[in-house]
This record gives C-alpha cells, sequence and structure tokens, in this order.
C-alpha cells in the first residue's frame, strides 16, 4: 500500500544513511549519529532548537537514503554477519568461517568496518524512503540516537542543497500494483516462511547457545503479527520479514528498488528461503556438537580425574549401537527378550550419551545379551550315565550310601524324562523359517523334577556332593550363598528405576555360567532372611523354587518372564527349623547325619590326607598318619558332626611334617627324617587335648544322670549331664543351666510324676505322704552358657529326681533319651543317630532309647551297634528296671501300674 498522494513534498532533507543500512517503509529503524555534523545541522534546522519546536514540527518527513554500494567491490558476509569485500581466499579456514559454497571460488579478502563521514550526494543511492523522524534520544557515550520511521519508496532527484545538509528533489514511487494471483502465492509462502522462521528461532533459542533464539514472548508476538496480514499488506509483510532478520545490504537494496509488488516478494522468498535454510543449518550443526562434545560438566568428574576413554565421539557411538545390533543378531534371545532387546535398542539410539538414562538402557541391553536365555550345554545323558555318577560320587564321597543311592534315582529320573523329552520333540518337528532356529514353544515338554534340599550338619559334604552331581552331568556349577539374605531384591533385583539397579543373584548366576540349564547351588537356604520392610526373601524363593512357577521366574531388573525349568537346583541347609513351611513343602529334604569316628576315620585316611598332602607339597610316603593318629586327632582335637575341622588338623599335622622334611632336605640330613606319626607327635604339634572324655571325670553319686543331646545347630550330639541336689525348703523346684521353656516343663513333668508314684517308688512311708514335704530341689544342667530346650530330657530327669530322692546311683556310662508323659510313658524323640555317636563318642556304654525310636535304632551305623548297648524302653518303669536290675520294689508295679494321677 502506498501513502505516495497524500505527500505533497517533492523536495526533501536528506539524512545519507550509514554504510551498510537501508530503511525499508514501514520498518523504524535507529541511527546513531556521532561526528555527522550535516545531520546534527539538518535536525535543528527542520526541528528547531528546543524539544517544544520539535515536538510542533514532528510531521516533517526527512528522506533517509541509503549509500551507494561500492561499485568495484562486493559485499559478502561471513557466518558471524560481518560485512567483507570480495578476493582471494587465503586458507582453507578462511573458506570454511563463510560456508557459503557458491561463493568458495571468489572469498573474501578484508573486513569492512566503514568509517562515519560526511556523505557527498555522489555517495547517495539512486532510491529511498521518505521518513518520520519519532524520536531523539542522547547518547551516554556521545552523539545522538535517532528514530526514523519509514514512509514510502523515493527516487532521488535533482539535489536542491549541498550543505549544511543535502536537500534534494524527490520522486515518489507509483501505487503499488493490487495483488493478483501471482502476489497472493507469493504473499502465501512469503507468510508461511514468516513462520517457519519464527518456528526455528525459537527451537534455537533452546538449541543454540549464541542467542540467536528469540525469546518465546517475542516469537509469539511476532507469530501474532505474521498471522494478522492479509494480502493487502504483502508488501509491509515483506518490508518487516526483510528488516527483521537483518537481510545483507544488497538484498535490501533489492527490495528497495524492486519495480513491483510481485518482484518485491518474488525478492523477499527468496531472502528468507535462504535465511530458513541457513538458521536449519546452524540448528543441524548444533545438535551434532552437542552430541560431539558433551556439556556435562555438572554430571563429569573435571577432567584430571577423567580416566582417558579412547575416541569419544560420533564414530564410537555409532560402533557400539552396531556392536549392540551384531550381538543382538547373534545371540539366541527368547521371543520377549528379543523384542524387548530391539525396542530398547531403538531408543538408545535416539538418546544421547550425555543423558543419564543412556547407561541406564545399555546397561540393561548388555543383561539382556549375557543371560543365556536358550543356550544349554548337552547332558551325559547316555546309558553309562548312571554308572558314571556312581563312581564320581564314590570317588568323591566316603560312605553316604542312602544318600547316593537317592541321588542316584534323581539322576535315573531325569535321563528318562530327557529321553521322553527328546521323542517328543523328534514328534513335533520345530518350524525352521529362513534358516533362522525358531524359539521353543511355551508348551514344550517341562522339567518338573523336584529340588534337592540336603540338610545335614557343617562339613559332612553337602556341597560336595552338589558339585559331583554337576561333574557326573557334565553341568555347570555355580553356588550362591544364601546366607544372610535379608532383601527380596537381592534374589529378585532392583526395579530399573532405582539408580545402581542390578539383576538379583539368580539372573546373575545364569549370566555367569552362561548356560540356562547349570547346577545351582543354594547354599544355607535355611539363614535366608524371612519378611520384613526390605520384602521377604523367603517368598521370593518359592518362585524360583516351584517346579509349576518357574519356567517363566521373572527378575524386577531384567522383567522379561525367564525360564529356570532346566536350571537344576540343589539346596542345603543345617537345619529344617528355620526354613519357612511353604519353602520346605517345595522340596526334596535328604538328610546327612554327622559321621561317626570311624567314617571320620575313613574319610580322613582315603580323602582328606591325600588332598592336604598334595595341598602341602608332600608326596606320600614322606608322611604316613596311622589309625590311631588318627583317631587321636578325631577324637582330642575335633568335636564335630562333619569333617572340616578335622582336615584342618590334618592340614596342621601335614604342615609341621612339611617343614621338618624340608629343614631335613636342606640341611642334607633326610635319612634322620622319619615319616610316620606318632601319637606322641601330634600331640607336639597340636598342643594340649583340646576335648577330654567327659565320662571320665563324673562321680558317681545320687542326683546325676547322663542324657543325650542333639544340637540344633547341626553340631550334631552329645552327653549332657543332669545334675539335682537337695536342701531343706518348702518343696520348690529350682531350675538353672539356661534351660529352654519346654525343658523347665519336662521338669516339672517329671517332678509331678515322681511326686505322684513316691510310694510305689518306696521313697516314702504314706500314700499321702508329699516326698517334697520340707525340702526343695536344685535342677542343674552343666555348661549353663549353652541354652538347652527340648522334651526329649524328660525320662532323663525323672530317673534323676528318683536317683537323688533314692540314694541309688547311675552308671555315668549309662546314657538316655526320651520324652516322657504324665503317665510315665517314654515316646519318641529326633536326633538318635547324633545322639548315639555323640554317646558313643563321650564313652558311653549302654543307651535307653524310647521303644518308639526302634526304627531309627536299627539304622545305626554299624560301628555304633557294635559299640553300644541299647536298650528299648515303653515306660519309666523299665527304665528303672533296666537301670537298677536289682530293685525289686518298682518291679511288683511295671505292668500294674501305670500312672497314678
Ligand atoms: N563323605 C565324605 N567323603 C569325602 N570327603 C568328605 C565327605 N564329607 C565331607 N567331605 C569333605 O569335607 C569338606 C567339607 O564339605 P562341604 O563343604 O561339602 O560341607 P558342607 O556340608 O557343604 O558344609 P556347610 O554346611 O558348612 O556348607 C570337603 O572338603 C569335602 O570334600
Amino acid at each position: 500500500m502506498s501513502t505516495t498522494e497524500s505527500l505533497p513534498i517533492t523536495a526533501l532533507p536528506i539524512i545519507p544513511l550509514p554504510s551498510g543500512h537501508v530503511l525499508l517503509p514501514g520498518v523504524m529503524k535507529r541511527l546513531h549519529v556521532n561526528d555527522r555534523p550535516d545531520i546534527v545541522a539538518l535536525l535543528r534546522t527542520v526541528f528547531g532548537k528546543s524539544a517544544d519546536e520539535f515536538l510542533s514540527n514532528a510531521h516533517q518527513i526527512v528522506g533517509c537514503v541509503p549509500l551507494k554500494p561500492p561499485t568495484q567491490v562486493q559485499f559478502l558476509r561471513d557466518k558471524a554477519g560481518q560485512s567483507h569485500v570480495e578476493g582471494e581466499p587465503e586458507s582453507p579456514l578462511e573458506r570454511e568461517s563463510f560456508g557459503v559454497e557458491d561463493i568458495a571460488d571468489r572469498i573474501i579478502k578484508a573486513v569492512i568496518t566503514p568509517e562515519s563521514k560526511i556523505a557527498k550526494p555522489a555517495d547517495l543511492f539512486s532510491h529511498g524512503v521518505s521518513a518520520k523522524v519519532v524520536g531523539l534520544e542522547e547518547r551516554t557515550a556521545g552523539g545522538i540516537t535517532v528514530l526514523v520511521e519509514g514512509v514510502s519508496v523515493f527516487k532521488l532527484g535533482r539535489i536542491v542543497q549541498e550543505a549544511p545538509y543535502i536537500s534534494a528533489e524527490v520522486e515518489y514511487s507509483p501505487t503499488e500494483d493490487a495483488v493478483d494471483a501471482t502476489g497472493q502465492k507469493l504473499f502465501l509462502q512469503l507468510k508461511s516462511l514468516s513462520k517457519e522462521l519464527v518456528i526455528l528461532l525459537r527451537m534455537s533459542a533452546l538449541t543454540l547457545r549464541s542467542g540467536t533464539g528469540l525469546p518465546p514472548l517475542l516469537a509469539r508476538r511476532v507469530d501474532q503479527f505474521v498471522s494478522s496480514k492479509d494480502p493487502s499488506e504483502a508488501a509491509a509483510l515483506a518490508h518487516f520479514m526483510v528488516s527483521a532478520i537483518d537481510a545483507n545490504y544488497t538484498d535490501q537494496l533489492a527490495i528497495l528498488t524492486a519495480p513491483s509488488l510481485n518482484s518485491k516478494l518474488e525478492k523477499a522468498v527468496e531472502i528468507l528461503t535462504k535465511h530458513v535454510n541457513t538458521i536449519r543449518q546452524q540448528i543441524k550443526a548444533s545438535q551434532k556438537a552437542v552430541i560431539r562434545r558433551p556439556d556435562t560438566s555438572i554430571l563429569r568428574p573435571p577432567a584430571r580425574f577423567r580416566p582417558f576413554q579412547p575416541g569419544n565421539n560420533d564414530d564410537d557411538q555409532e560402533d557400539e549401537h552396531g556392536d549392540l545390533s551384531k550381538r543382538l543378531q547373534v545371540s539366541k534371545l527368547s521371543p520377549e527378550a528379543l523384542t524387548v532387546a530391539q525396542r530398547e535398542l531403538k531408543r538408545l539410539k535416539r538418546m544421547s550419551p550425555a543423558q543419564a538414562e543412556y547407561q541406564v538402557c545399555r546397561n540393561y541391553i548388555e543383561n539382556i545379551l549375557e543371560v543365556p536365555w536358550v543356550k544349554t550345554t548337552d547332558d551325559n545323558l547316555d546309558s553309562s550315565m548312571l554308572a558314571r555318577a556312581r563312581k564320581q560320587l564314590n570317588d568323591d564321597h566316603h560312605g553316604l550310601e542312602k544318600v547316593k543311592r537317592r541321588l542316584l534315582e534323581y539322576l535315573a529320573v531325569l535321563r528318562l524324562k530327557k529321553q521322553l523329552e527328546q521323542e517328543a520333540s523328534q514328534a513335533a518337528t520345530p518350524p525352521i523359517t529362513d534358516g533362522k532356529e525358531v524359539a521353543p514353544s511355551p508348551r514344550r515338554f517341562q522339567d518338573k523334577s523336584p529340588i534337592l534340599l540336603l540338610v545335614g550338619p557343617p562339613g559332612v559334604g553337602k556341597t560336595s556332593l552338589a558339585k559331583s552331581i554337576a561333574t557326573a552331568l557334565g553341568r555347570k556349577f555355580h553356588r550362591i550363598s544364601l546366607g544372610g539374605v535379608r532383601d527380596e531384591a537381592e534374589i529378585r533385583g532392583h526395579r530399573r528405576t532405582y539408580v545402581a539397579a542390578m539383576p538379583g543373584v539368580i539372573v546373575s548366576a545364569l549370566k555367569k555360567v552362561g548356560v540356562a540349564n547349570p547346577v545351582i547351588l543354594l547354599d544355607e537356604i535355611d539363614k535366608v532372611g524371612g519378611s520384613s520392610f526390605h520384602g521377604d526373601p523367603s517368598a521370593a524363593m518359592l518362585e524360583v523354587l516351584d517346579p509349576e512357577q518357574n519356567w517363566s521366574f521373572t527378575d524386577h531388573y531384567m522383567s522379561i518372564p525367564i525360564d529356570l525349568s532346566k536350571v537344576l537346583f540343589i539346596a542345603t541347609a543345617n537345619s529344617l527349623e528355620t526354613i519357612p513351611a511353604p519353602l520346605l513343602d517345595r522340596m526334596e529334604t535328604i538328610y546327612l547325619s554327622g559321621y561317626t569316628t570311624l567314617e571320620k576315620k575313613d574319610i580322613a585316611a582315603r580323602y582328606l590326607v591325600p588332598k592336604q598332602l598334595q595341598a602341602n607339597g608332600l608326596r606320600p610316603e614322606q608322611l604316613s598318619l596311622s589309625d590311631d593318629v588318627l583317631l587321636k586327632v578325631i577324637q582330642s582335637y575335633t568335636r564335630e558332626a562333619g569333617v572340616r575341622n578335622l582336615e584342618r588338623e590334618i592340614g596342621s599335622v601335614c604342615r609341621a611334617k612339611a617343614v621338618e622334611y624340608a629343614e631335613a632336605r636342606d640341611e642334607g640330613k633326610l635319612e634322620g627324617y622319619n615319616p610316620n606319626m606318632t601319637v606322641q607327635d601330634v600331640e607336639n604339634i597340636l598342643g594340649i587335648e583340646k576335648y577330654e572324655e567327659e565320662i571320665a571325670e563324673s562321680e558317681l553319686r545320687p542326683g546325676i544322670v547322663t542324657g543325650l543331646v542333639a544340637y540344633s545347630s547341626g553340631l550334631g550330639g552329645s552327653v549332657l549331664f543332669i545334675e539335682c541336689s537337695e536342701y531343706p525348703g518348702n518343696g520348690r523346684l529350682h531350675l538353672t543351666g539356661h534351660l529352654g521353656k519346654v525343658l523347665k516343663e519336662s521338669a516339672e513333668v517329671a517332678l509331678t510324676w515322681v511326686k505322684s508314684h513316691a510310694y510305689l517308688l518306696g521313697l516314702t512311708n504314706d500314700p499321702t505322704e508329699d516326698v517334697m514335704k520340707n525340702r526343695s530341689v536344685h535342677l542343674h544342667c552343666p555348661s549353663g552358657g549353652v541354652p538347652k530346650d527340648g522334651p526329649s530330657a524328660g525320662c532323663a530327669i525323672t530317673i534323676c529326681l528318683i536317683s537323688l530322692f533314692s540314694g541309688r546311683r547311675v552308671s555315668p556310662q549309662l546314657a538316655m533319651t526320651g520324652e516322657m508323659s504324665l503317665r510315665g510313658k517314654v515316646t519318641a524323640v529326633g536326633g538318635i543317630r547324633e545322639k548315639t555317636i555323640g554317646a558313643m563318642r563321650a564313652g558311653v556304654k549302654t543307651v535307653l532309647l524310647p521303644d518308639q525310636n526302634r526304627k531309627d535304632g536299627q539304622e545305626l551305623p554299624d560301628e555304633v551297634k557294635r559299640g553300644l548297648e541299647v536298650v528299648y524302653i515303653r515306660n519309666i518303669w523299665e527304665a528303672i528296671r533296666a537301670i537298677w536290675p536289682d530293685w525289686t520294689v518298682a518291679d511288683v508295679q511295671i505292668n500294674r501300674v501305670e500312672s497314678h494321677l
């Protein structure tokens, strides 16, 4: 739109614009005037000297005329927007700094910094723009700023005056044409380019650090301004946009002199397109730069602490992605795992390594790739498997016949199942697509073999049995120690949302062995913590150990179902008491009881001595340990159900002998070295005896009875002395010796029974007399520091009280165990094997066992059967008869009276 007709002025005072500046209609411009007496004179004359005069003359129009572009030199601008003149490029760097391909050959010589000078009429460009002076400002740095607003384009005519300022006749350009169809198209193009530019400038405010971006508020305003324009304002939009982007001098001059609206719009579209492309490139380049040099100074340690990382650049990142993709292609994953891994890899490719999430995602993919989803080792399940397994178990372990038999049964079943599986899979051959193996269908044969639980005292060979099974099967072996696991996350892994999240022990074990069918030993399953605020680890074990569920075990970190059905789990425990019932229910228990002295001697001779000789660098002929020596070590230096301490003591003996041998050899006195070890040598090497025969020290007096105890900690069995003493009192029973509740109750039951049968026993003269009248009894079990509990001392306490009241002694070589009811009935107890072995070790000759334990008695080791006389009793009367065969008082009562209540 033109305002030509409303402007009658034909001669205008002219402000020559500073070099490189162009004013366009509708646009405001600040002109910094410094050292320009011509402009100061113009302003004084035209607008008066005072502010009031200026305001009253504010309608005055001036002509703003740009300077002619130098004809002999071409202006070019570099990326930083500086003007340069054409010339030969001096270096690739110089060429690079322009980054404009089409001027690559011509290029740039020097930076032009035009000094302000008083322009002459000859310097003026042919066209200019009439403008309103809308403001004047004094500058702090000196000079003034003139604010002008462009009104209309004119052609410069005759110069009317040259000094003190230029004044010239002007000829306004004709009214602009109405917008035709082409103009309409160009206008729309210009509008959309303008909008795109605003968006790009907003984006660059986020990505570029150079401050080229547009603040959001301003961007919105510009956007609104552009949107509000209609085709009739096409020229105004062109002027505004070309000025706003600060297009180069020649382009602005081209707009100024455009002969028609369409050519102006065409030029504006061209300028804007160029500009939009440049900004796009800048944004792209800046994104690359972010990837190349992530500005993560906050996230990273300072450079001097940073380890050297070779080639931390784009290529490395692409290598990493390529490497992961390759591994993904070759790894055999389950279909679910493959889908997840592909999805995560896609996510990873979109991320910048500077993002914290990048490493998390990468670790996750690595973990998926490391888990053996389908890879297995071939089981040695051929026809010779059972014979081989039997040999392996026998080679590694002495005795344990029952356990070995059970393990062989287990392996036989496994083999039969495997055969069935093979037959089934042959019948339904898996589909092959594109030569690739198809993952097994979820309805395949599931191996639901029971999970074995080996229970027994420490050092009886539970771990080594599991290892032997793995060797016999040819499977990989891994041991997971569950002792002290309190946190469910240790078994199931942490969710990935946590910092430093990891998979749980089960997945870690699979990653370590690298196959899906290892033998995994879950050691010390009885020491897994119960439910707490950390979750319930034993509940997590339920899923692991349930053959019905564990084919789709879900680790919190992996969150993909993992098939554990091919894993052979073997658990070990020292006692069953702390294992939760549901967990116990899922396992098949195999008991391993402690070894007898003779068994230990055999184990030592066949396995431990050769092992320790080798460990200490001795040859078999350089040390010989006789049976006596071994027995001495077993009986005087170890007291345990297993053989771990025994192995350690044998190790000490071997070391001492190794030193002796080495010294003899070094001194050349080998002929004086004696490879045979004597019992005396053992005492010299191992020091004074740690354990002496307990029976030897016990005195024979009324009120002392030898009971039997099996330690719940799995330490085997031993004897337990029960001592009673009476003192004048009011019938009180005083109990000491760290006794548990059940044991105390047993003592009360025993006292009640004795009181009620005192007359029959001949302890009182009158059936109505209280045997406890005027006396109190103190019952004590020595080793007061060791907690004792359980009902099995009932019989022994009763006998102890009877012995005290009757004054009859009980032989210390006679021990007894059995729970007693209030009717005097002796009932079954546990741990018979441990108790009898302990009794024999302590020098006991006769044991009284409940008749109900006859079956356990029959299964006792031959050595125990030979060394101990076992008497089975059904009630306390039978016990009395067995202990004091000469006591006739009670004899009469045995079969007639069982109970007096
Ligand atoms: N019957 C046996 N024959 C040969 N060696 C044995 C026998 N029993 C145990 N050993 C040996 O005793 C040592 C300890 O055994 P192992 O580590 O298997 O005990 P464990 O029952 O697993 O103990 P814990 O409950 O403390 O883990 C091993 O060196 C093992 O070879």
